[in-house]
């Protein structure tokens, strides 16, 4: 199983948010849909789906610099509920890069300009022997 099926962005994970990201820059940025099958309260986007959506987006930002990371740290704001039907946009860029550590912010925002929620992220860079025993390199 490769990275197709990754949660977040995989095209052939059945159960996945299929969100392609795009490179602007140093940052990323992409949008989501939220539909009834995200929720957790009714009408609101579950925390999680929310949470899913900012540490991918962390995690682009160093991929699109050639680097594979791992989340060590993700601490969300969640401002305002995500209804069903709303379009939102997720932003995320560097805010200082480290040969061993990057840390990245990141927001979701709505279509009308509303703050939904936003996230700074560590993101540990993983040398090639870590990834191996990860089993990221065997599976590209
Ligand atoms: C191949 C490409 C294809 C691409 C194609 C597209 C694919 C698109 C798929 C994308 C997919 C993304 C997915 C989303 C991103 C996740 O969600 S990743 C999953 C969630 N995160 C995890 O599972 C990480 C779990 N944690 C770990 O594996 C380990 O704890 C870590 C973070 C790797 C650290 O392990 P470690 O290296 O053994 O730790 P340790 O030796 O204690 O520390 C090493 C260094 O890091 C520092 N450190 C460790 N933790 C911290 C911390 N929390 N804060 C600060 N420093 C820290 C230590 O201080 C130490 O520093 P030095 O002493 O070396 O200066």
């Amino acid at each position: 199983m490769g990275y197709d099926y990754c949660f977040v962005c995989g095209d052939k994970n059945p159960h996945g948010l299929h969100i392609k990201f795009q490179q602007d820059g140093d940052s990323v940025w992409a949008e989501f849909h939220c539909e009834e099958r995200h929720i957790g309260w009714p009408n609101v986007q579950h925390g999680g789906i929310t949470s899913s959506i900012l540490d991918e987006a962390s995690a682009y930002v160093p991929l699109n610099m050639g680097l594979v990371t791992v989340t060590a740290e993700l601490n969300i704001s969640f401002k305002s509920p995500i209804r069903v039907g709303e379009t939102v946009r997720v932003e995320a860029h560097p805010t200082k890069t480290t040969k061993r550590l990057l840390l990245v912010e990141a927001s979701l925002v709505s279509d009308k300009g509303e703050v939904k929620a936003t996230s700074k992220a560590k993101m540990l860079v993983l040398s090639k022997e870590k990834q191996e025993q990860m089993g990221i390199e065997a599976a590209q």
